[in-house]
């Protein structure tokens, strides 16, 4: 029993009939606001200074985002100098709107307008808040007081509007009922309608009705019924266009996004990674990458995420999480076997296929396209299988393990993981590699070799091998013949007590580095005395050696055992 959850009141949700949204899916990217530069900087605990703020901007620029709110003008002298050096600065391209914040007061919508003289495009936002609690204990006011601050106010705007419009200035208005969410619907279509008819809104001159999750208080499906509701009631729907501004406090601020658009909303206000206040806004890299894994264009570009979060983290002096959708240092890394596997059968898969779609296990998107790398993919420690290790060995040093020997590099890795207890580094895996196979070198050592090949009247090779090898201590010679060099030698090797040892499997590729070129062998060899099978690795930049290498590793691995 915890009866200290009584003190909070339910969310009471919104009754509808016949609600539409949850058949609908989203098909297009909806007009984006940066809110980064106000509610994220108003949230840092040093807000961010000039240059901050300018080098921000810029990012934000370079995302492709069009619409941008640059801060509350009238709250500081720094937030002033601001708005003046990036319209003074020529700073704003002319295909990008600022957006600046104000609240619903004659002082401050007065220093607003001063703040944004000589701007080519601008959306003046004002806001009141209109829940029940505010008006309660902020407030203490009816809906009636409520409404007034906020038709006043438009009255206002409009009014100051009008000289800037007619010398040319693209000024646009946008409308908060501030803690929307705690609004009774049916109240929060009047003072809304009453804001928009102060506004002189029109279908050709539309004023945002921005409807905010100031504090998230309920599932994203109520929230999307509430602005059902408020879409169908709205008798100047044609007016507005309808804005989302959610916040994360129970978590489900991107959901709420989604909804809300499925529910009518053309725009979102948000942030770069979720930052704002207390748990964040909504965060955008999130809302626009699940659209782009969906098929649809974001119209965002975040395809140097790294670049981006470096940009953000140092300017907002916070970090990123390591399982942020997107960006997170863990999110395209595997640990588990079972996810390694799929992934290096997806990405097999992809390669044998050329499928013209992303179809690996486990990663919902292709890293390449934030402009992650590979390589981090996958990450061993004790939870890793076969599969993991010979992902590392492929993509990290372009070993192409044969599928039969995972099993047995896996077990040689899993020993290691099991002994260090905690995960080991894609070189500390090379090095197991080396040391397990290729330089098994002891007791038998090849010191020298030579082939001589013939080519019979019917086009068949016989190659004949001489060579000399070293056991331990003694210097012996080798010869033999056969149908190509590999047969040759282990024919030439025979006879030296290695005649128990068979021939199982073989392959080879070769591994580029740079302008340096090397064949690499594998070689599958069975004692028959004990049934016992070995896998040994040749490598070599003479291609006949490498196998040669080869099979005196898996012999070598075998006096080992
Ligand atoms: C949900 C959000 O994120 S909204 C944005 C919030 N962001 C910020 O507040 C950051 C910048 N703000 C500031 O620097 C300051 O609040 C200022 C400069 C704008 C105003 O400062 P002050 O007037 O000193 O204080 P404050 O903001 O607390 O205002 C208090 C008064 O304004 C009223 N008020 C608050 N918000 C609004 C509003 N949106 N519209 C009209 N009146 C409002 C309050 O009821 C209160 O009235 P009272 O003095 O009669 O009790
Ligand atoms: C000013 C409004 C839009 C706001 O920031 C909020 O409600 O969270």
């Amino acid at each position: 029993m915890n009866p200290g959850c009584k003190k909070y009141i339910p969310f009471q949700p919104q009754k509808i009939v016949g609600r539409t949204w949850p058949d609908k899916v989203i098909t297009k990217a909806p007009v984006w606001c940066s809110v980064d530069l106000r509610d994220g900087n108003q949230a840092l605990v040093d807000p961010m200074n000039m240059e901050e703020k300018l080098e921000y901007f810029h990012t934000l620029l370079d995302i492709g985002i069009k619409e941008i709110e640059i801060g509350f003008p009238s709250a500081s002298e720094t937030d002033y100098e601001i708005c003046r050096e990036l319209i003074e600065g020529g700073h704003i391209p002319d295909d990008v709107t600022i957006q600046v914040l104000v609240q619903a007061r004659e002082h401050l919508i007065k220093k607003t307008f001063e703040a944004i003289r000589g701007a080519k495009h601008v959306i003046l936002h004002f806001y009141n808040s209109t829940s029940t609690l505010q008006r309660k204990v902020v407030f203490h006011m009816d809906t009636d007081g409520i409404t007034k601050i906020a038709t006043d106010a438009a009255d206002l705007i409009y009014e100051m509007a009008q000289p800037l419009i007619q010398e040319g200035m693209d000024l646009r208005f946008e409308y908060s009922p501030e803690s929307f969410m705690g609004t009774e619907m049916d109240y929060a279509v009047e003072i809304c309608q009453a804001v928009l008819e102060r506004l002189h809104a029109t279908p050709e001159n539309k004023v945002i009705l921005n409807l905010p999750t100031t504090v998230e208080n309920c599932m994203p499906n109520q929230f999307a019924d509430m602005l059902e509701y408020f879409c169908k009631k709205i008798p100047s729907r044609d007016s507005a266009i309808i804005s989302l501004h959610p916040h994360n406090d129970r978590g489900c601020g991107v959901a709420t996004a989604e909804m809300g658009l499925l529910a009518g909303a053309e725009r979102v206000e948000a942030t770069l990674f979720g930052n704002g206040e207390r748990t964040g806004n909504v965060d955008i890299v999130t809302l626009a990458m699940n659209m782009y894994t969906q098929g649809i264009d974001p119209k965002l570009d975040f395809s140097n995420i790294n670049k981006i979060r470096e940009m953000y983290e140092r300017c907002t002096k916070m970090p990123v999480g390591d399982r942020q959708p997107y960006v997170g240092k863990l999110v395209f890394t595997a640990f588990s076997g079972s996810h390694q596997d799929a992934i290096n059968k997806g990405t097999q898969y992809m390669k044998e296929s050329n499928s013209d779609y992303w179809e690996i296990p486990y990663l919902p998107i292709d890293p390449a396209d934030v402009g992650r790398e590979y390589e981090p993919v996958i990450r061993i420690n004790s939870q890793s299988g076969k599969g993991g290790a010979a992902y590392i060995m492929e993509h990290n040093f372009g070993f192409d393990l044969p599928k039969a020997m995972h099993p047995d590099f896996g077990a040689v890795v899993q020993k290691e993981t099991d002994a260090v207890g905690k995960e080991i580094s894609p070189e500390r895996i090379f090095e197991l590699f080396q040391q397990e196979y290729i330089e098994a070198k002891e007791p038998y050592k090849l010191l020298k070799h030579a082939f001589a090949e013939n080519i019979d009247s019917e086009g068949h090779s016989h190659v004949a091998f001489w060579g000399t090898l070293q056991h331990t201590d003694t210097i012996f010679k080798v010869s033999g013949e056969g149908n190509g060099p590999i047969d040759a030698f282990f024919n030439a090797i025979k006879d030296e007590k290695m005649s128990h040892f068979t021939f199982l499997d073989y392959s080879s590729h070769a591994i580029t580095d740079g302008s340096d070129s090397q064949g690499v062998a594998y070689i599958l060899l069975q004692d028959q005395r004990t049934g016992q099978k070995y896998w040994g690795v040749g490598l070599s930049h003479n291609i006949n050696l490498a196998p040669l290498r080869a099979i005196l590793s898996a012999i070598n691995r075998s006096k080992r055992s």
